[in-house]
């Protein structure tokens, strides 16, 4: 199973999400920004990493939701989301095509990956 941390990023009330790009596996899927785990890496040192390798931004981590476990067919992974604001640094995307700050009621107007599907409800469960 790959173990692959996520942040739901929040500034003011907007939630931030990414989209996948054609050449990423699950094209133009939508995602919270993150990846995997590294070997004997801990978790919130890896969504700290990860997020300044893809948005180019420091994050503080709120809070943590319950991991998500998924199975894709050829492979299973275990989605770890965290909640987290940016602290610092401008916004780049470097791997992703969009992005899009939205209100919770926007949440499901996207085309989310299927393993964040249990992750938006139990957020939106715990904000509303
Ligand atoms: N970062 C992130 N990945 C997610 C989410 N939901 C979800 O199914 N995934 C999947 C997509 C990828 O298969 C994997 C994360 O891998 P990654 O971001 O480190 O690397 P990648 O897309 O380049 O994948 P790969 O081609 O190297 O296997 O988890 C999510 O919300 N955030």
């Amino acid at each position: 199973m790959i173990k692959v941390t996520c942040a739901i990023i929040i500034k003011h009330d907007l939630i931030l999400a990414v989209q996948r790009s054609g050449k990423m596996k699950m094209p133009f899927k939508w995602e919270f920004p993150g990846g995997k785990v590294e070997e004997q890496e801990d978790e919130t040192l890896c969504i700290q990493r990860e997020i300044k390798e893809e948005l180019n931004v420091e994050i503080r981590i709120l809070d943590r939701l319950s991991p998500a476990t998924h199975d894709y067919g050829t492979f299973t992974i275990q989605l770890i989301p965290f909640i987290a604001t940016i602290i610092s640094g401008e916004l780049l995307l470097q791997e992703h095509q969009a992005h899009r700050w939205l209100t919770k009621d926007e949440l499901w107007d996207l085309d989310w990956a299927e393993a964040d599907v249990p992750v938006v409800q139990e957020f939106l469960t715990r904000n509303t």
